[in-house]
């Protein structure tokens, strides 16, 4: 048989974001949808610990994929041009995040590093970190999320380079499935100089790890 190949695209247009807001269901429905969960579990939905359950859920599912609601170029909006001369390479390492795969919808969490050399620009620090979260809010899978990150960068900053890694542990391959707790997803991503030039990657990782043995 042939294998199957699924896009995983990382663009979306703001015709598609539309189109995901005209199809969103009313909190109704989406209560009535873990009410049937809740039974496809095997337990009863009306029993008493359950009762506010699914509007519990509902709440926690707005949070949890809060990322659609969020448009990355908003977020890296804010540009400071001056930096006094500063060009070498700004990186923000350790920003942890919680996502959900797209295959179970089971959390995967762990770490995004991300690095850029600045051309016109800066952007503020925590703006990497929120960049972070409006793709980890959503449904994903790590190279996606890993890619998102990449152009949204490129397409707000156009800097001279971008070097972005994740490392991430997914539930759905530790408590289900092929069973592996403690196994770890790394991606990466890189462009311009982290790409084209090998001692500015090796720069990079050597930063990741830099100063670690004092903290
Ligand atoms: N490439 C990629 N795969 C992922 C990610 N998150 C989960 N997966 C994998 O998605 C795959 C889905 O495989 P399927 O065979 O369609 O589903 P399944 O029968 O539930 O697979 P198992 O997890 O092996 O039980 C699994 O191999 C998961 O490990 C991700 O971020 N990236
Ligand atoms: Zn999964």
């Amino acid at each position: 048989m042939d294998a199957v190949v699924k896009s995983l695209s990382t663009r979306e247009t703001s015709v598609d974001a539309d189109k995901r807001e005209m199809q969103r269901p009313s909190r109704e429905e989406a209560e009535a949808a873990v009410r049937t969960l809740i039974r496809w579990a095997g337990d009863d939905p009306e029993r008493e610990g359950l009762l506010e359950t699914p509007k519990r859920v509902a709440k926690a599912y707005r949070e949890l994929f809060a990322g659609y609601e969020e448009d990355a170029g908003d977020v890296l909006a804010k540009v400071f041009e001056d930096v006094e001369g500063y060009g070498d390479m700004v990186l923000v390492r350790d920003i942890p995040f919680h996502s959900h795969c797209e295959h179970h919808m089971v959390p995967f969490h762990g770490k995004a590093h991300i690095a850029y050399f600045p051309s016109q620009g800066v952007v503020g620090l925590s703006k990497l970190a929120r960049l972070v979260d409006v793709y980890a809010r959503r449904l994903q899978t790590q190279e996606t999320m890993t890619a998102q990150i990449t152009d949204a960068i490129e397409d707000s900053l156009k800097p001279r380079g971008i070097a972005v890694m994740i490392e991430a542990e997914h539930m759905c391959m530790s408590m289900r499935g092929v069973m592996k707790a403690g196994s770890s997803t790394v991606t990466t991503s890189f462009t311009g100089i982290f790409k084209d030039e090998p001692a500015e990657q090796v720069r990079f990782f050597t930063q990741l790890r830099a100063g670690k043995e004092y903290r």
